[in-house]
């Protein structure tokens, strides 16, 4: 006679499976809350704690954490001193452990005590899914309720369940212990303060949304995680993988300006086309656009204050795969209701918090970490490096300028005003050839670069980019430094009257 060992919190579904389990003469093991419920259903079914010979312990603590039950599902059913020691000992043969966790991840966002939250750490539900799971040749665990349907087929048409099927429930099992450990390692290290990386590490993957493809359309991709309880999307087509890329980079730049000021962000495969910042979202998007007018096709705008009419009809004569703002109001949304396809998505920017790391995967099972650059210069701690001192309007640029050059993909410099980018080259492997692109946008755009700023996301390294750029027309530059020529930078600065300020910080973007 073989025997299930139910154990579930989640009770979805539990009483119509145990019910085919009985009629296919399988006895049922169950735990107090489950076990009343079958009864209640008339399934017949025994309690743990008549099976181990112990009351459930410490108010649920231990309940299911004994040699009974657990050898009755470890045992090899093909080794004879396995069958041998079960015998003599009356232990259940357990053929099957249906279970499900107490609810940890939905504890952690309810208001709660770390003493409440950690009576939401299951320990006998795991333990019995690892046991379960370990033992698939001969054992089927069934973690998820959408499972049980399945093993109802198998049951009733076959008597039991295949082995391709508890392969798969077993791989199940094992993928959601370690995400539940993932979560309560992650609620750790927050709650303890442990910030370094740890030797070993289990990076928390839940709610999937699938996506068409990644970023190419022969490409699967997905996204993993809590990126809608921060973005709502309004209408449009499904979100696609650059499309988010996009979003998080443009919202990411947003979140570097006063949130007094009005700020729009261009952006286009994740390169910063244009900022600006005024008094309104109109006055702040026109400053972004008049940069570069033409790399926007195709691209996303992001504002951080909410879309009116009038700029809702300006965005109505381009073309835009995504527009993000904190709210949309009804005669704009109206407006742009009107391009189907068009992706509106609204942010939550007061509950957008930082990502805890920077992940890139590399060959084979590497991947690289890295805290994100989230440090924001203090301007009391800019060096002045030139002869010449900048006025306040100068170092008004160079910070907004600071501000756009730390989302640009390095190598990148951007020229700017102080509430406005001017021109922008980024992601050359050269840093003179970025400062080259800059100066031939702003040609194109008829842009004058006379009296504006060049920011720098790293030093210069000779004096031929400082050189253009004053050529071009900019008076003041801000730099991290940190050449080993920078006396040389600093002097070509100083032969064209610039003011130069050191920030020793770097902002790289790869
Ligand atoms: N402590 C134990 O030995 C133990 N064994 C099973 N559980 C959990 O108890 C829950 C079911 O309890 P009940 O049947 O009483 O509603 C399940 O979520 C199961 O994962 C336990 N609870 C916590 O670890």
């Amino acid at each position: 006679m073989s025997t299930a060992f139910i154990s579930v919190y989640d009770k979805t579904g539990i009483v119509e499976l145990a019910r085919v389990l009985s009629q296919a003469r399988i006895d049922i093991i169950s735990t107090g809350g489950t076990a009343r419920l079958l009864k209640n259903a008339h399934i017949p079914v025994q309690e743990v704690s008549d099976v181990t010979g112990f009351p459930e312990l410490l108010g649920g603590r231990v309940k299911t954490l004994h040699a009974k039950i657990h050898a009755g599902i470890l045992y090899k059913r093909d080794e004879a001193q396995h069958l041998k020691e079960i015998a003599e000992l009356g232990i259940p043969q357990i053929q099957y452990v249906i279970v499900n966790f107490y609810p940890f991840t939905t504890a952690i966002k309810k208001d709660l005590s770390t003493e409440e939250i950690l009576d939401f750490i299951d320990i006998g539900g795991c333990t019995l899914a690892r046991s379960a799971a370990k033992n698939y040749p001969h054992v089927t665990v069934v973690v998820d309720p959408t499972d049980y349907s399945e093993v109802m087929h198998q049951v009733q048409t076959m008597g039991s369940t295949s082995l391709v099927l508890r392969k798969k429930l077993a791989f199940k099992a094992f993928n959601l212990t370690s995400y539940y450990d993932s979560q309560i390692a992650r609620f750790f290290q927050e709650k303890f303060h442990i910030r370094q990386f740890p030797p070993e590490s289990s990076i928390p993957l839940y709610d999937y949304s699938p996506l068409r493809y990644g970023e190419n359309p022969h490409q699967h991709a997905a996204l993993y995680g809590d990126f809608w309880n921060y973005f709502q999307q309004l209408q449009g087509k499904d979100l696609s993988y650059n499309n988010i890329l996009d979003i998080d980079a443009a919202v990411r730049t947003l979140l570097e300006f006063p949130a007094e000021k009005a700020v729009a962000a261009i952006f286009k495969h994740t390169s910063p086309c244009g900022i600006g910042m005024g008094n309104t979202v109109t006055d702040a998007y026109l400053k972004a656009f008049e940069t570069d007018r033409e790399s926007p096709f195709g691209g996303v705008i992001a504002i951080n204050k909410p879309l009116d009419s009038s700029l809702a009809r300006l965005l109505s004569e381009i073309f835009v795969e995504v527009v993000i703002a904190p709210e949309f109001e009804d005669e704009g949304l109206k407006l742009l209701q009107k391009k189907k396809n068009l992706r509106l998505i609204q942010v939550c920017f007061e509950k957008l918090p930082f990502p805890r790391f920077v992940i890139r995967s590399l060959f084979g099972n590497s991947y690289l970490l890295q805290e994100p650059d989230t440090i924001l210069l203090d301007q009391d701690k800019i060096e002045v490096v030139s002869l010449r001192k900048p006025t306040q309007k100068e170092i008004d640029k160079c910070m907004f300028g600071l501000k756009v050059v730390k989302h640009a993909r390095s190598n990148a410099v951007v020229f700017s005003d102080s509430d406005r980018t001017l021109a922008i080259g980024s992601g050359q492997a050269s840093r003179v050839d970025a400062v080259r692109i800059a100066i031939e946008k702003a040609k194109r755009e008829g842009i004058s670069l006379q009296g504006s700023a060049i920011a720098s996301d790293a030093f210069f390294p000779f004096p031929d980019g400082v050189e253009l750029a004053a050529a071009a027309g900019a008076s003041v530059v801000i730099q991290p430094g940190g050449s080993v020529r920078d006396k040389e930078v600093i002097e070509t600065a100083n032969n064209h009257n610039m003011a130069m300020l050191f920030t020793h910080i770097r902002h790289f973007l790869h």
